[in-house]
């Protein structure tokens, strides 16, 4: 289970935890059983990427705590906090490789937080993996469809694959969730259905929890096990799809489902 408790983040104010600044995230207080697939939806500046950047502490809570299976994660520190952000796995829009690597290399980045003392440090540097750690990359790489493109650099595959190899490089990590900030919000909807697949087979075959912020909400009724909506850094709506019907959106937003869609800055369909 991870447990969100009264999580608050404030941007703007004097110093953290002075109580200034404006809510991003406000009081947000949720229990996520394993396994389950949750999809946050939201106005633009609802505060859903915040939430997702707290629970593996790339960005700081100003108060409220964070749990999972019962530890603190809000205040681990050091090799702990490394290790949680292991677990922890996260993707982006912008899918995060380093473009002019190889496809494989890049997955095989995912493998580098499992690595400790000096020699492992110094592989890391120069990159050089174990025959058993290639094996592992390109198995996740053949799961997703990729196998072929491993040699390739990043930079040659199209959005919804690079978007994949970002999904294969989180599995390596061998984590027990995957925090996906807009995975889909730049591709085209062959290659966002191509993603939200990958998405929901690693939620389904490895029981990973996965949370996924999404715009398009029939995307998170098609996927997802659970539907959260914020407003102004609240949750306004915790439920299953089939209760947030278009008059429940419309109830909540004050707009129909359509113009809530309508409003939402995309990014150019990537080739
Ligand atoms: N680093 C920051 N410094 C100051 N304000 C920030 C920072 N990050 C986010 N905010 C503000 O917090 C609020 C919530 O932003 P957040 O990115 O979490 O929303 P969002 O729902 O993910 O929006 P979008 O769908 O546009 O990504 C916004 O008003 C934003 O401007």
């Amino acid at each position: 289970m991870l447990e969100l408790q009264d999580l608050t983040r404030r941007f703007g104010g004097r110093a953290a935890g002075d109580g200034g600044g404006r809510a991003a995230v406000d009081g947000v207080t949720l229990a996520i059983p394993d396994g389950q697939m949750v999809g946050i939806i939201g106005r633009s500046g609802a505060g859903k990427s915040t939430l997702l950047r707290m629970v593996n502490r790339l960005t700081e809570p100003t108060s409220g705590r964070i749990l999972h299976h019962g530890t603190d994660v809000t205040t681990l520190r050091g090799r702990a906090l490394r290790d949680w952000r292991t677990r922890c796995a996260m993707i982006f829009q912008g899918f995060n490789l380093i473009q002019r690597l190889d496809v494989l290399t890049n997955v095989l980045v995912g493998r580098l937080n499992h690595r400790h003392g000096a020699l492992a440090a110094l592989n890391s540097l120069l990159l050089r993996f174990t025959p058993e750690e290639r094996a592992m990359a390109l198995d996740a790489l053949d799961r997703f469809d990729l196998a072929e493109q491993a040699l390739q650099r990043a930079d040659t595959l199209s959005g919804g694959q690079q978007q994949r190899v970002a999904i294969a490089r989180a599995m390596l990590q061998e984590p027990r969730i995957l925090l996906a900030d807009e995975p889909i919000a730049s591709l085209d909807p062959r290659n966002a259905r191509v993603v939200m697949e990958a998405l929901r087979d690693v939620n389904r075959r490895d029981g990973l929890t996965v949370l996924v912020n999404l715009h398009h909400l029939d995307t998170a009724r098609r996927y997802c096990d659970r539907i959260i909506a914020m407003a102004a850094g609240r949750v306004v709506f915790d439920g299953p799809p089939s209760v947030l019907t278009g008059g429940e959106v419309e109830a909540i937003y004050g707009v129909p489902e359509e113009a809530l869609e309508a409003e939402t800055p995309h990014a150019p369909a990537a080739a």
